[in-house]
């Protein structure tokens, strides 16, 4: 069996319940409260702009130039692709890049970013692509089942651009190779080194959660 293979069986309760998350099937049946998405929209860019470092440091760790440039080619797709598609939405909303930008991010998006920094700066590249992977791989997951299950989702005035642009084959094949790139990776390792890895997929899968319920739910800091 793959090791990606044991992850996903590990996560697929959490990524279940995550399908059935009233922010992700209402991205799907279009009736999520557009208040919710702008919300999820701020908080997510900045995410992004952490998660983008997680990139530049696995071309850091990387052993070989093939590896390096695949590390820098998701940078700039996340830079320069995914952020904007944010970007976009931000326009629509009235919302400059700058107010983008500025965005506090909410205590379980600061929580989550800063795990997989810590990963990133005192980890092997296997464990931070452990920890980077169900950000990538879980939003495939969920925008192919709205495409396939909710007929108009992709067309839908608002959120269709969504579902497009992260059930592509583009952003599925990046989700791809990093699942390629994490078996190879993980190849003849001990259980005792397989057993770290498989905890930080568990973690961010949770956090992956989390991040969608925060945005739902308003996710503040109490005090
Ligand atoms: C929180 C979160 N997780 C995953 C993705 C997809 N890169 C995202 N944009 N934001």
């Amino acid at each position: 069996m793959r090791f990606t293979e044991r992850l996903f069986e590990k996560v697929s309760d959490i990524w279940e319940k995550t399908h059935q998350h009233p922010f992700v099937v209402g991205i799907g049946t279009g009736e999520l409260p557009v208040e919710s998405f702008i919300r999820y929209m701020k908080q997510d860019y900045v995410f992004l702009i952490d998660y983008s470092k997680l990139f530049a440091a696995g071309a850091v760790k990387a052993r070989d130039i093939e590896t390096m440039a695949a590390f820098a080619k998701l940078l700039d797709e996340t830079l320069h692709g995914e952020m904007d598609l944010h970007r976009e939405y931000a326009e629509r909303f009235g919302i400059t890049d700058q107010q983008l930008e500025d965005t506090k991010p909410m205590p379980i998006n600061l929580a989550y970013t800063r795990y997989m920094l810590n990963v990133a700066q005192n980890g092997s590249l296997a464990e931070l692509v452990s920890a980077l992977l169900p950000c990538m791989w879980s939003y495939r997951e969920i925008s192919t089942m709205l495409a396939t299950n909710y007929p108009g989702a992709i067309e839908h005035l608002l959120y269709g651009e969504w579902v497009k642009m992260y059930s592509s084959n583009e952003f599925g094949s990046l989700a791809t190779w990093l699942i390629d790139l994490l078996d190879r990776l993980t190849e003849g390792k001990p259980e005792r080194e397989l057993a770290i890895l498989e905890e930080h997929f568990l973690t961010t899968s949770r956090f992956e959660y989390m991040f969608w319920d925060m945005v739902y739910q308003g996710g503040e800091w109490p005090v």
